[in-house]
């Protein structure tokens, strides 16, 4: 999709009732027509619409939560459907793909040899390398990204540690990196439906994915992982769009007289960042894939002008 700057109309000067400028009877210490022009060429340069080169979902959340079976599935469902993506293995420490590896961190630096270099357990080589990712931005990612085109939609299969997306500013700046590639970029956040048992749960999960939202600001959709696994739906039902005022006094309940003031900022807080707000996801049903899917386009406005075919599922024949 790209969008091209408006045109310029430059020496029509049309007022609104379609009257000629010079026929204004603007009076002569009000009407310039030469600041009229310079405004509405300054206008019109404010509304010119970034040429937008390519899509991205950065997809994070804690270790476990399913990322990469979400970006396998994921690709599997496009395949089905005639619609082409690439997925990017972001984590230095991954070892199986169950999809196609279009760009590979692994190609630039690999967590084993940092740990035998430097004498690094798991956790700090694994800073060490994105550190490393960071560092070579303009290098290595950038010739990686030469090889997509126009409209190519790219899927960021992430590490999972929750530093990445909390504090430590390598995924942030890599982000903007993308960014001054001229990606629209979503951030999708996983999280584990199995982890949600109850309020409490729920608030940690809404206050890890928070503090994701505002480390990268960039367009961002939930999702909880793993739907398959919940036995009785209606328990987490009640999460996926829950009432703030319920939250609160379920955690009011659960917790002692001391925190009612801590649990009214908390649940402000996630209601004040449309927080409480889950899209399930079921790998099992093509129609939760293409849900999610839509979500996520409708984010960053990807198909707004493409003709993108994606089969008709029907929910009647996924299983339930
Ligand atoms: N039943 C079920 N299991 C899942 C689903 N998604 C992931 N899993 C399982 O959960 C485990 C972790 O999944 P991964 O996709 O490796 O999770 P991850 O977030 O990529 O993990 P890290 O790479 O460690 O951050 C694996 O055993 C998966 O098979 C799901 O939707 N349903």
């Amino acid at each position: 999709m790209i969008a091209l700057p408006c045109e310029a109309t430059a020496g029509s000067h049309l007022l609104p009732t379609g009257r000629r400028s010079s026929q204004s009877t603007a009076t002569p210490e009000t009407f310039d027509p030469t600041a009229k022009f310079e405004r509405r060429k300054q206008k019109e340069k404010e509304k010119e619409i970034k040429t937008v080169m390519g899509y991205a979902q950065l997809v994070i959340g804690p270790a476990g939560s399913g990322k990469s079976t979400y970006c396998s599935s994921l690709f599997q469902h496009c395949e089905t459907t005639g619609r082409t993506i690439h997925i990017v293995n972001l984590d230095p420490a991954a070892e199986n793909f169950d999809y196609p590896v279009a760009i590979d961190i692994r190609e630039l630096i690999s967590l084993d040899d940092v740990m035998e270099e430097y004498g690094l357990g798991p956790n700090g080589a694994l800073m060490f390398c994105m550190e490393h990712l960071e560092e070579n931005l303009d290098e290595w990612l950038s010739e990686e990204l030469e090889n997509y085109m126009e409209d190519d939609y790219l899927i960021f299969d992430c590490p999972g540690q929750i530093e990445l997306f909390s504090h430590v500013p390598a995924l942030k700046n890599f982000v903007e990196h993308l960014q001054r590639k001229n990606f629209n970029v979503c951030a999708v956040y996983l999280l584990d439906s199995q982890f949600i048992t109850d309020v409490t749960k729920f608030i940690s999960g809404c206050m890890s994915s928070l503090s994701a939202m505002i480390q990268l600001e960039l367009p961002h959709v939930n999702i909880l992982s793993k739907m398959d696994l919940v036995t009785r739906k209606r328990d987490i039902e009640d999460y996926l769009t829950p009432e703030p005022t319920t939250l609160l006094s379920e955690l009011n309940q659960r917790m002692g007289p001391q925190f009612q003031k801590l649990n009214k900022a908390l649940i402000d807080l996630v209601d004040e960042y449309s927080m409480v707000s889950f899209v399930p996801l079921d790998l099992r049903k093509e129609s939760s894939i293409q849900y999610v899917l839509s979500q996520i386009d409708n984010c960053i406005q990807y198909g707004e002008d493409a003709d993108v075919k994606i089969k008709d599922f029907d929910e009647d024949e996924d299983q339930d």
